[in-house]
């Protein structure tokens, strides 16, 4: 609803008048931060003129170092200070377009007038330093902009709740210090604003969604009350977005104790990252850290092996299905992922109390140093009361020991004295003048020659040991990849640990050998294997990390989630994700952590988000008709056309038919439009037909950052992402019960309009699709 003229004006005065303290204090900012830098300047380039450098005593030695310390003291203090104003100078340029986007009247208990309360993304004060002009969305009294609409409200402050009441609510679109739109606004946040935003074209870059968030996804962002916090929430309904404003909130709220270092986002992929890396930044605050689970599980394995990514695993089930070894491969994808397979490790690591660690042999100059067996012999021999790891400690520090040892006998080996020979210039000056520190030197030149050749034995096999060193400090004499194929080998561990495994166990077994003798980890393995590392290894945990937020947590196996949790046992964890997505073979058929049994624990909550904002009524509508429960799913009410399937003939017809709705899309404004395909290998295939045919990017595993235009994309790619319309590239494709969810995840990427085409027969969603919400049309 608009707003009458005269407060329409009067609210314009506002926004000017703000503009101008914005505008001042940036001056007055500026011209601080000049001075200072100017200190900084003159601190730097006169920084050893100020210190007299004394240090013939050990008197004036002190007295140079508090000297020295003062000055960088003062240094540091002038830095922090020019750090701080530039964090005030870059807020505050950022408010200078639009100060703020929300207004609420509150009138607290007890008080007789009410108070306006303006909205922005930072805090701002008058000049006086009095009073708030802006609050920053995330203080307490913001809250009740997103929870409340006119009539009672209340927040929680530290040592309570305040309760009134709100009077006006109303909602601005500022551009460039001028009011474009002001709305009044009911129940939840404007309709209107909302509209506007959700309409607009799809960007390569997330948005922040902070001016116009949703009640139940204040809930998710404020959430305080648990450890760990599940989201479920279908597809577009504005998970991801409330994860990240969630950590613009914790860093706000807990800015005392907690930085963007202190908080670590697991997405899907590196396309993801970059998809959302200006979110943050668009608020003020540092981005959090960002990896992938494949990428920590790589930077945790030995060179050697090699790992499968989720997307080879996901490529496998869904194009070599009728090779030999697929359903054993199958089995063992779904086994591996569960807490029985976590059970049967610990059992088997329990038994390697007793016997069976591998360890790698120590070598030097192609001779054992010490065997694998000796390494055994201590190890079994040290009290198994003590932890393996402790032991394997112990071990550690005797190999140490019988490193120095072996090094001493090497000295005396004539390779050391030709080596000593040849040994360049500058090595022989520098351990030369090593002796002559050491002053091991006396006059006699016999004595000297030989504390010389001695000293040179030392430093040359010193040199060639130190790689052994390190390869004990870092326990690589730990052979955990035998170790763990050893649970292969050894099948009646399974049988005696009495637990639950698959009656394929043995055919199980013989691929995962297969795989590891190749020094292949298939990614059912990997959080396996990484678990059996760290249990031999004692590895600690994780205590830098305060929060961890896991984005598409439904993809996570319920192994590799308990891993993660006692990776970062004092985080706090929020888990977003949707059942509906969960695509990875392991989830068919079985639970998600989502599942309402995994919240049943004190220390979780859940939350469910059921509206979705990405798409139109008309797309919503035809995508919820794809899956379970799909009913309960509400649209957000933006209209649009309906989606439209077009079945073809043969491919060389499906290609036409595409490149003609891709140029359709484009006479429509649609800057961004993907082909969706089903695997990797489609879209390959597709992309070979279609580049000569119009200008198309494809998506691969190794693309970082993605542009505008049109791209080709496997489903499992387009996870987590939108465009503005979707091609599905061949809906005959999908035949089985197990692909539904993929089907359903590349539908749900399309923000205003989504086409599916098909060679022949559309393919069994298809078929069961309600009729009345799309539209067949004829190949034209
Ligand atoms: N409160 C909001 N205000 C404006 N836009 C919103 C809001 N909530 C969600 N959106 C928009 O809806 C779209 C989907 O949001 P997002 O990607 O966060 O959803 P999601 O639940 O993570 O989706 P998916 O599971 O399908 O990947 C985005 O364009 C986002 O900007």
């Amino acid at each position: 609803m608009a707003e009458n003229p005269l407060e329409w004006q009067n609210e314009q005065n506002r926004v000017e008048e703000v503009l101008r303290i914005i505008k001042n204090k940036i001056k007055k900012y500026e011209k601080q931060a000049g001075g200072i830098k100017g200190d900084i300047v003159e601190l730097r380039k006169n920084f050893w003129d100020d210190v007299t450098v004394n240090v013939d005593n050990a008197k004036e030695r002190v007295e140079t170092e508090a000297a020295l310390r003062q000055q960088s003291e003062l240094l540091s203090e002038r830095e922090r200070s020019h750090g701080q104003l530039d964090e005030q100078l870059k807020k505050l340029t950022r408010m200078k377009d639009s100060p703020y986007f929300g207004r609420f009247d509150f009138q607290e208990e007890g008080e007789k007038e009410a108070e306006k309360i303006y909205i922005g993304i930072a805090s701002l004060m008058d000049e006086n330093e009095e009073d708030f002009l802006v609050y920053d969305w995330r203080a307490p009294i913001s809250s009740m902009y997103y929870d409340y609409s006119p009539g009672p409200a209340q927040y929680e402050v530290m040592d309570g709740t305040i309760s009134g009441e709100m009077e006006v609510k109303r909602q601005f679109i500022i551009r460039n210090g001028t009011i474009k739109g002001m709305f009044d606004t009911g129940i939840t946040i404007g309709d209107e604003l909302l509209q506007e935003v959700l309409s607009n074209a799809a960007s390569t870059k997330m948005n922040s969604i902070v001016a116009t968030i949703q009640k139940e996804q204040n809930q998710i962002i404020r959430h305080e009350k648990s450890k760990t916090l599940i989201v479920q929430g279908v597809a577009g309904s504005g998970k991801t977005s409330a994860a990240l404003q969630r950590v613009a909130y914790l860093l706000y709220r807990y800015r005392q104790i907690m930085s963007a270092d202190n908080i670590l986002l697991f997405s899907p992929n590196p396309l993801f990252n970059s998809y959302v890396a200006t979110v943050l930044p668009q608020l003020g605050e540092e981005n959090m850290m960002q990896t992938t689970l494949q990428q920590y599980i790589e930077s945790q394995l030995e060179q050697r092996m090699e790992l499968e990514g989720p997307a080879e695993q996901m490529e496998y089930i869904l194009t070599e299905r009728g090779q030999q070894g697929y359903e054993a491969r199958r089995s063992g994808i779904k086994f591996k992922a569960g807490l029985e397979y976590k059970a049967l490790l610990d059992h088997y690591f329990d038994s390697l109390s007793n016997s069976g660690i591998v360890f790698n042999e120590l070598t030097f100059r192609g001779e054992t140093l010490i065997s694998t067996e000796e390494m055994e012999d201590y190890f079994y021999s040290l009290d198994d009361s003590y932890p393996i790891s402790n032991r394997i400690d112990q071990l550690k520090d005797w190999l140490l020991e019988m490193l120095n040892k072996a090094a001493k006998q090497e000295r005396k080996k004539d390779w050391v004295a030709m080596e000593s020979e040849l040994l360049d210039k500058e090595d022989y000056l520098n351990a030369y003048k090593k002796l002559q520190e050491k002053q091991s030197f006396n006059e006699d030149t016999f004595d000297d020659f030989e504390r010389e050749e001695k000293f040179l034995a030392r430093l040359i096999v010193n040199r060639h040991f130190k790689p052994l060193r390190r390869f004990v400090k870092t326990l690589r004499f730990l052979d955990v990849k035998e170790t763990y194929a050893n649970l292969f080998k050894n099948r009646h561990v399974a049988e005696e640990a009495n637990k639950l495994f698959p009656e394929d166990w043995g055919s199980i077994c013989d691929q995962s050998l297969k795989a590891l003798d190749q020094n292949i980890l298939y990614w059912e393995d990997a959080i396996p294997y990484l678990y059996l590392k760290d249990q031999l290894s004692g590895r600690t945990p994780n205590l830098n990390i305060r929060h961890v937020l896991i984005d598409e947590a439904q993809d996570y196996s319920p192994f590799q989630f308990e891993y993660l949790k006692n990776l970062f046992p004092y985080s706090g964890v929020t888990l977003l994700g949707d059942f509906n997505q969960a695509i990875y073979a392991h989830t068919f058929g079985t639970k998600t952590l989502l599942a309402k049994e995994s919240s049943e624990e004190e220390s979780v909550e859940k939350i469910s988000l059921k509206r979705s904002y990405r798409s139109t009524r008309e797309i919503v509508e035809f995508t919820k008709g794809l899956i379970e429960n799909g009913e309960e799913i509400e649209a957000f009410n933006r209209e649009g056309t309906k989606p439209v399937l077009i079945e073809t003939n043969d491919r060389a017809s499906l290609n036409t038919a595409i490149v003609s709705r891709i140029k359709d899309f484009q006479s429509k404004g649609y800057e961004s439009v993907a082909v969706i395909c089903k695997t990797m290998k489609e879209t390959k295939a597709a992309f070979q037909d279609l580049h000569n045919e119009i200008p198309i990017k494809m998506i691969t595993e190794e693309t970082y950052t993605f542009e505008k235009g049109v791209t080709v994309i496997p489903a499992y790619l387009a996870k987590g992402i939108e465009f503005d319309a979707v091609v599905l590239y061949d809906a005959s494709q999908y035949s089985r019960e197990s692909e539904r969810k993929l089907f359903y995840t590349a539908c749900t990427r399309a923000m205003h309009e989504l086409a599916i085409l098909s060679i022949g027969d559309p393919g069994l969603f298809m078929n069961e699709a309600q009729s009345d919400t799309y539209i067949a049309l004829e190949e034209n």
